[in-house]
Formats: structure tokens, C-alpha cells, sequence
């Protein structure tokens, strides 16, 4: 699904976590990753590095293979039967998938919220952001399960709003108090890296708006991967976008990377400039 914008829309001036020391999260780097489904190849040889600490926008039209490049960076691509893949990915210069890698660790470490909010619904508030840690083998004592429930709905911007109803549903949420209950979910885990699937593209602009702002605020200490058709979005959550493109039926490459400012302003390829002010896809 492909979420519609207007040039109309302004900026919001979110503050850049770019370079601030201290920052935390892992640097994920993937190393020349092709993929296919069956015979069919969606990827070729992409390579890009996610550095610690910042928001990577991955753009381009629809198709092109930014989702599958994102479910392949936490390992979720080889849940489809089809599916194949070559390439590596490294976090913090640990290949995901090199031999004796536990699939379960990775997704530890690289947490992913969806374009459809996706809480358990008959599950209470506190319930859904605690259910990650049985999964991972985490266990803690009901202090601080307390503790982290506060923390996490509270960097996902959601605790002033629910801290007296932790025990009703999270399906009794709204759509965008979905999501933000869905990010508090995948950060008790603490994960070093957080991929978000067009994770504004079923929401109202004022919850777009919170999740936004819950983006930037998260960037310092998880590193961030957003897939988003929202020019807008990548220009006010990112730090460095990737243009993703799959021309005349050829497998998905990435175009042109780098810092969000020059991909919109002064991008080197004429494709790049042609997407991102809206003459195609
Ligand atoms: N489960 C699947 N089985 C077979 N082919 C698939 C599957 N998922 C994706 N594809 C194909 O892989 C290619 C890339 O799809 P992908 O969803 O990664 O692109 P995308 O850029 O994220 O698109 P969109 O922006 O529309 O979500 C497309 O040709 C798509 O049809």
C-alpha cells in the first residue's frame, strides 16, 4: 500500500541525532545482496551501510525491492518457501547470517514494526509490550517488568495516555496508539536496531505526526530503517536515504545514497531528482 502526500505538507523541524557522541545502536552494513523468489530476481548486489545512531530512509517506487531489501536485514525474507538470497549483513561487523548465527538473536537485535499496526488484540496494553521477552528468553521480576513496561510505552510517546488502562486490550487503541503500542512492543527487547515498513501508511497525519517525532526521538539510541513512499517522511525522520529503482523489469539496485539533504537538493543522478520531486512512481 503506498501512502499519498502533498507538496503541500510543511516540515517539521525535528532536531538531527547525525554525530552526536554517545549516541548507541549498531551500524548495520549489507554487503552486495541479490534475492529471488523462485527465478525471479528482485535484488542485485546492493550494498549500503546503516550507520549507529541515524535514520536511513530506503525510497523509490513501488516494486522496486526496498521491502524485501528490509525483511532480508532481521532475516524475515527466508520465512517465505521461495525465497533465496546471497550477500551478507553485518551488525556492528557480525555477519547475520554466517554459520552457527541464531535466527532468533538476529531478530533480537533488529526489532520491525509493520505498515499495519499489529498488537495482540485480545492481549492487555501491558501484556503485548512485555510478550517479546518469553520469545527471547528474557526474564524479569514483576518490578521491573513495571519498570520497563513505563520506559518502553513512554519512549514510544504512548504512556501518558494509557498508563491508567495498562490491563485493557490493545486492540481497544486507536490506529496510531496501535503503532506506538507495536514500537513500545519491539523496543523491550532492546534491540540495536529498529526497521519500520511504511509504519505512518495506515495512519491519520497526526499520529503520522507522533510517530514521526517518536522516530527522531529513538534515533540516538537505536538505529533506524524506515521504507517510505512519503517524500515528505523521509525528508523530516531521515539522516541518509537510498534510492531504490528496478528499471525494464531488471532486479531492484540502489541508485544513489546519502545524506537526506543532498538526495533532495542536489542529487547527482537525474532519476534521483525526478522521484524525489514527484515526475515518476
Ligand atoms: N512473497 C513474494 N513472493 C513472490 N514475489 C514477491 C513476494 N514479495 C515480493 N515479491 C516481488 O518482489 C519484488 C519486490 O517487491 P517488494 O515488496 O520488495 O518491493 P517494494 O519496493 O517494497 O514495493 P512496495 O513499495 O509496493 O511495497 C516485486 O516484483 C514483488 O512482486
Amino acid at each position: 500500500m503506498t501512502d499519498q502526500t502533498t507538496q503541500t505538507e510543511t516540515t517539521l523541524p525535528l532536531p538531527l541525532a547525525a554525530a552526536v557522541p554517545g549516541v548507541s545502536g549498531a551500524t548495520l552494513e549489507a554487503r552486495r545482496i541479490s534475492a529471488w523468489f523462485g527465478d525471479h530476481k528482485v535484488l542485485d548486489r546492493v550494498s549500503l551501510t546503516m550507520p549507529a545512531g541515524l535514520v536511513t530512509a530506503l525510497i523509490g517506487p513501488s516494486g522496486c525491492g526496498k521491502s524485501t531489501f528490509l525483511r532480508i536485514l532481521n532475516r524475515m525474507h527466508e520465512l517465505v518457501a521461495s525465497a533465496s538470497l546471497a550477500g551478507e549483513v553485518l551488525v556492528d561487523g557480525q555477519d547475520i547470517y554466517a554459520a552457527g548465527q541464531r535466527l532468533t538473536e538476529a531478530r533480537r537485535k533488529i526489532g520491525m514494526v509493520f505498515q499495519k499496526p499489529n498488537p495482540f488484540p485480545a492481549m492487555s496494553i501491558y501484556d503485548n509490550v512485555t510478550s517479546g521477552l518469553k520469545l527471547t528468553g528474557i526474564r524479569m521480576r514483576g518490578d521491573a517488568k513495571d519498570d520497563l513496561v513505563e520506559e518502553c510505552l513512554a519512549k514510544a510517546g504512548l504512556w501518558k495516555e494509557v498508563r491508567d488502562r495498562l490491563r485493557q486490550p490493545g486492540g481497544a487503541l486507536s490506529g496510531g496508539q496501535q503503532q506506538r503500542l507495536c514500537i513500545a512492543r519491539s523496543l523491550a527487547v532492546r534491540p540495536q536496531v529498529l526497521l519500520m515498513d511504511e509504519p505512518c501508511s495506515a495512519l491519520d497525519p497526526t499520529s503520522t505526526r507522533r510517530i514521526e517525532e517518536t522516530i527522531r526521538e529513538l534515533a540516538h539510541e537505536v538505529t533506524i530503517v524506515i521504507v517510505t513512499h512519503n517524500m515528505q517522511q523521509a525528508a523530516r525522520v531521515s539522516d541518509q536515504c537510498a534510492f531504490f529503482l528496478a528499471e525494464q523489469n531488471t532486479p531492484g539496485a540502489i541508485v544513489e545514497h546519502g545524506p537526506t539533504a543532498m538526495m533532495f537538493a542536489s542529487p547527482s543522478d537525474p532519476r534521483t531528482s525526478d522521484y524525489v520531486e514527484g515526475r515518476f512512481g
